[in-house]
């Protein structure tokens, strides 16, 4: 029965399958070429023996010497991988039941046999024990070298196999191998000892670390685990930032974590992108310039402000974005075909910090064809002939349009950042009211921004589809991933689609912060109702402790004689919960429940800093005194500990954090009208 679901399988992806290219690399990399097609699978099928599979099936009892017992945990582990990251909290309070585990068991026998049917030399290199993870894109195996089988269990090395569904991209393959090679292997990158392929199939061979799982810890660990936890996250990320590659997918599951021994590893490169640090710089220069001047213009003339942004946000962030989180797997597999056919890859030895500078902002070249281009330029423009002769009199400045079309540089399409030279020559749009888009709008060019990622742990600049997206899109879901850690809350972010993962993040950081980051970043988002900003140090804390903060007991010691109780309109707690920034009300003092230094709740601020330029990076956040002051600030922990933490120092110590609050604020002002001057006097 397995088998024949199996044909069926291999005969549907095999028609969609593009074959990969070749002249695939090399050196460390070693391809098994089998020469057959989809239609030899069938025979494979018949060729491997059942019983051989089953012995390399974990849960099955041991029979002869490959039914081991190291997958029995993976078993476990497996049958509760998959759907951690779609809702890590519903899965932790599901009991397993037997039937359960009967499934967990067919999965993992399947996901074994599917890997050696499909790529035949894994089972003569491997005994293949378990799958250890299931991701969208890939299903991940335990196994061990058939040569060393011999060896008592302790001494046989183990391996991660992780083999791609059939239907990935090829670039998405060879993008992570090309990761992995020049980056892996150090500063907690997983590395790579080889890559197997067979005709459509491909499985890269990793070390395999055992790891715990994010929800059987993440509400457990102390502040020195904690920041050991995030110190070698960052490492990691500071490694992989080094080569001017974005992760794009930085989330517990994809950093591992071994408990015991402490060891942390970085995977899944598969939707990692690599940037050219020069132009994100200039265009973050050109973009806080941008929002200075546009902090002027917008005291000095409101009115002729708007309108360019408003259509821009048309051409954006309104249409753009699908309601497509919901779907899960399948609509991140979509975007990464998109995006891999808009980035192509580089070669392997591409991939260094040194050749940044020669790419182009996704690294990749013109992809179409030039034949292609012409032909759609020449329908374009042949649009736009017809719009002429149909709109005379509705659009009377299209001469002078069709003039700015050919730019200077050749292109006849303006690109998002340039449709703001089409507005300084008065070509303005005319789309309102009419029944066609207008040429103005016609020639703009569609503004390509990645939003490859999970959903919850894509940053601000993802979700208002900025396209020079920067290495911060990483460290702003490292910043999720501490916020998950400190309020106890995983996932923190769980939206259905872009738009609301945008008003969740309002939600936390007021409507100023975004509304200010769009207009920084040349974008423009539309808020139907302001929102003032959340405190993060009572967010975690007050999540920390949900059970005493929404306590029956607690409510009623509020309520007034009516038995109601006054709600704060911003953040939707009760008045004496409030997590506003700058609360009215009088609320439950936290401090007796402080577990974290003002240092951690400052990092938590940088890290999820909404403006991309102003984050902080991998580098930096290493030197936060929430690290580099750990062994004074577990002292003084000790130190409180021992005297049964006085009240009145925790209270001087929050103090001290609002000052530093304070002064950093000051500091932001300051670097504002700095910038404001310099753009002032460039002008
Ligand atoms: N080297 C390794 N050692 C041990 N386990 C691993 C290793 N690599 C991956 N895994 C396990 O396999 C899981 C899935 O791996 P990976 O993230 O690379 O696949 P994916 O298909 O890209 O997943 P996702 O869709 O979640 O991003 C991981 O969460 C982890 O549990």
């Amino acid at each position: 029965m397995a088998d024949r679901v199996m044909c069926q399988e291999l005969a549907t992806s095999g028609s969609n399958y593009r074959r990969p290219k070749t002249g695939v690399p090399s050196t460390n990399v070693v391809y098994a070429n089998g020469g057959g097609s989809w239609r030899s699978a069938p025979k494979q099928v018949q060729r491997q023996p059942r019983q051989t599979v089953q012995q390399y099936a974990t849960g099955i009892p041991a029979t002869g010497s490959t039914g081991r017992n190291w997958g029995r945990a993976a078993i476990a582990d497996a049958a509760e991988q998959q759907p951690v990251e779609s809702n890590g909290a519903a899965v932790m309070s599901l009991p397993v039941t037997p039937r359960t585990t009967k499934q967990a068991r067919n999965k993992n026998e399947e996901a074994i046999i599917d890997l050696l049917i499909r790529i035949p030399d894994i089972g003569k290199l491997f005994d293949v024990h378990s799958r250890i993870g299931n991701g969208t894109f890939s299903t991940v195996l335990l196994g061990t070298l058939r040569r060393e089988s011999h060896l008592p269990d302790s001494l046989r090395r183990k391996f991660a196999i992780k083999h791609h569904i059939p239907t990935s991209h090829p670039d998405r393959i060879m993008k992570e191998l090309q990761c992995m090679t020049k980056m892996g292997g150090k500063e907690n990158v997983v590395g790579i000892h080889c890559c197997v392929r067979h005709d459509a199939s491909a499985a890269f061979v990793m070390p395999f670390m055992a790891h715990d799982r994010f929800q059987d810890f993440y509400t457990r660990m102390d502040v020195p685990e904690i920041r050991q936890y995030m110190r070698n996250l960052l490492v990691a990320l500071r490694h992989v930032h080094k080569f001017d590659v974005i992760h794009r997918d930085v989330k517990p599951s994809n950093f591992l974590y071994n408990r015991r021994r402490r060891e942390f590893l970085l995977v899944d490169f598969g939707l990692a992108q690599h940037v050219n640090p020069s132009a994100a710089r200039s265009s973050g220069r050109a973009a806080a310039i941008a929002a200075a001047n546009n902090k002027n213009n917008n005291n000095n003339n409101n009115m002729n402000y708007k309108r360019p942004r408003e259509r821009q946000s048309k051409d954006g962030v309104q249409q753009g974005a699908p309601a497509d989180a919901g779907l899960g797997g399948a609509v991140k597999r979509m975007r990464l075909h998109e995006e891999s056919s808009k980035m192509p890859l580089k070669p392997v030895n591409d991939i260094a910090p040194s050749d940044a500078q020669q790419q182009s902002v996704d690294g990749s070249n013109p992809v179409q064809p030039q034949p292609v281009q012409q032909q759609q330029q020449q329908s374009q423009q042949q649009q736009m002939q017809q719009q002429m002769q149909q709109q005379p009199q509705q659009q009377p400045q299209l001469a002078q349009m069709d003039q700015t079309a050919s730019t200077p540089s050749g292109s006849k399409y303006n690109t998002n950042r340039n449709a703001s030279a089409a507005a300084a020559n008065n070509a303005k749009c005319v789309c309102f009211a009419n029944p066609s888009v207008c040429l103005n709008c016609l020639m703009k060019k569609e503004v390509h921004a990645s939003r490859a990622g999970t959903p919850g742990y894509r940053p601000p600049e993802v979700l208002l589809k900025y396209p020079d997206q920067t290495t911060a899109v990483d460290i702003w879901a490292a910043g999720v991933i501490f916020l998950s850690i400190m309020s106890t809350v995983y996932p923190f972010f769980k939206a259905p689609n872009d738009f609301i993962a945008l008003a969740e993040i309002v939600t936390i950081f007021g409507d100023q912060a975004i509304r200010k980051t769009a207009m920084a970043l040349d974008r423009m988002v539309t808020l139907s109702q302001r929102s003032r900003p959340l405190n993060l140090r009572k967010l975690c804390l007050r999540f920390r402790h949900r059970s005493v903060f929404s306590d029956a007991k607690l409510l009623k010691s509020y309520e007034s004689e009516d038995g109601s109780c006054e709600v704060c309109r911003n953040c939707d707690q009760y008045f004496f919960n409030c997590l506003c920034e700058d609360s009215d009300y009088l609320t439950e003092p936290l401090d007796a429940y402080e577990c974290f230094p003002p240092s951690a709740y400052d990092l938590l601020d940088r890290l999820l800093e909404i403006n991309p330029h102003k984050r902080i990076t991998a580098e930096e956040a290493l030197k936060h005194p929430f690290f580099t002051g750990a062994e004074m600030v577990e002292q003084t922990e000790r130190d409180q500990l021992a005297n049964g933490t006085p009240r009145k120092m925790r209270r001087q110590r929050y103090q001290n954090h609002r000052t530093v609050a304070a002064s950093q604020e000051q500091v932001k002002q300051q670097v504002a009208l700095d910038l404001q001057q310099a753009a002032i006097n460039k002008l």
